[in-house]
């Protein structure tokens, strides 16, 4: 049996950081995608009987006897598709000595997290059985778009299609959706996945790469933002490396030593993000009318970049990207968890394309890699048996 999914990055609008500690974001889909191609075989079939996964983006490939992994999982040798559970302390030692294994090149440390986020998610869903799992991604990984949280859920659903757990049509010819209710499921087993690669993720990430479109986000729950504005972001990667995991921990940290001061820092990025939400949907008459509503959006922007300085999340490649635009009169922001990674700028409506075009060989010439994206699209697909 075979299926394919795939599932899109994110842009955050405003909240990050803050979205883990209860304030409301604003996240949207963006058009670039990790696909992750399923195929399990009958015991027959695959001689070795071995579970095989290939990363192709960086030419590594991982391979363990399905028998091994019931030795060291012996508990999983059941799955539990319909009950997504989070892996545990005790499980989390069994899995990393299966990683462990696999010797990942010190130069590629960073993927322990993904292929153990594989190995949960595929045992806790399918259980132990031979399977060659293929993944491509257009996503930088650790730049802030969501690359974790593609992954995981492009992996649960591929692996939820081929499970008991939910109801598709295998006959489908293209790309499918899944009901509601199983995209629920899907985005349940991706955030235990996100909870492997991010420490404490809030779970937008997941929620934003399930659903698609642009969501507010808070505590868990999501509302789909129908944007009355013609939304233009240039995102530039700083392609300064950075994990999510260690940044979230650090402004985690910083909140113990600060409680006080920071709780008024959540609050205002609640705020923010919940007035960004009210322009983005208010009704907008004439061109006059968006350009004093992008001039909102661009200060509300700059207010949510100064506070994420003080979670203390900002880098030195940030700021210059921040001066560069600013030489344009242009608001950046980074997005994701910062530290590097990328910077999201507003492109007015109104803005020639040739100062785009002058704005983009600038930053290019800091060594930035730059891109406008599609924002909003839609969430995670399936597709079956290698139809087109
Ligand atoms: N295609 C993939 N295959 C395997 N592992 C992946 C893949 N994409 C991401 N990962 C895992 O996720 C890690 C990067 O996740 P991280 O959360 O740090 O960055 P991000 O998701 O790109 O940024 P952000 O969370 O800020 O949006 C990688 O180091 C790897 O462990
Ligand atoms: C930094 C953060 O807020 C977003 C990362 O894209 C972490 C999270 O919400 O899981
Ligand atoms: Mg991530």
């Amino acid at each position: 049996m075979e299926a394919t999914a795939r599932a899109p990055g994110k842009i955050i609008l405003s909240g990050e950081h803050a979205v883990v500690h209860g304030s409301t974001a604003i996240a949207a889909s963006i058009n670039l995608y990790t696909q992750v191609n399923l195929r399990i075989f009958d015991d027959h079939e695959n001689g070795d009987r071995l579970l095989t996964l290939q990363l192709k983006d960086v030419e590594l490939d991982f391979s363990w006897p399905v028998g091994r992994i019931r030795e060291a999982l012996p508990e999983l040798s059941t799955p539990s598709s319909s009950s997504p559970t989070a892996c545990s302390p005790q499980f989390m030692k069994l899995i990393a000595a299966l990683v462990e294994e696999q010797d990942i090149p010190e130069a590629n440390a960073g993927l322990a997290a993904g292929v153990s986020a594989f190995l949960w998610l595929y045992a806790s869903i399918l259980g132990c059985k031979p399977a060659t799992v293929i993944v491509t991604s257009d996503l930088p990984f650790g730049a802030g778009l969501g690359s974790s949280a593609a992954f995981c859920v492009a992996l649960s659903a591929a692996l939820l299609a081929l499970s008991d757990a939910v109801s598709l049509d295998l006959n489908h010819q293209g790309w499918l959706t899944f009901s509601e209710t199983d995209l629920e499921l899907v985005n349940r087993w991706a955030f235990e996945g996100e909870k492997i690669i991010h420490g404490k993720p809030s779970g937008i990430d997941n929620t934003v790469s399930t659903f698609g479109n642009m969501i507010t986000f808070k505590l868990g729950n999501l509302s789909c933002i129908k944007p009355t504005l013609p939304l233009r972001m240039l995102i530039t990667n700083t392609r300064v490396g950075r994990n999510t995991k260690a940044l979230v921990a650090g402004v985690s940290e910083r909140t113990l030593r600060h409680p006080d001061a920071m709780a008024s820092v959540f609050s205002a990025v609640d705020s923010i993000s919940r007035e960004l939400s009210v322009i983005i949907q208010s009704p907008a008459p004439d061109d006059l009318a968006i350009t004093e509503k992008e001039a909102k959006l661009e200060e509300l922007m700059e207010m949510n970049q100064g506070l994420l300085q003080c979670m203390g999340v900002g880098h030195a490649s940030i700021e210059t990207v921040l001066q560069t635009t600013l030489k344009y009169k242009l608001t950046s922001k980074l997005t994701g968890a910062g530290g590097g990674g990328c910077v999201l700028t507003l492109l007015p409506t109104l803005l020639a394309t040739s100062v785009v075009d002058k704005v983009i060989a600038d930053l290019e010439s800091c060594g930035f890699q730059c891109l406008i994206a599609g924002i909003g699209g839609k969430g995670v697909e399936i597709r079956f048996n290698g139809s087109p």
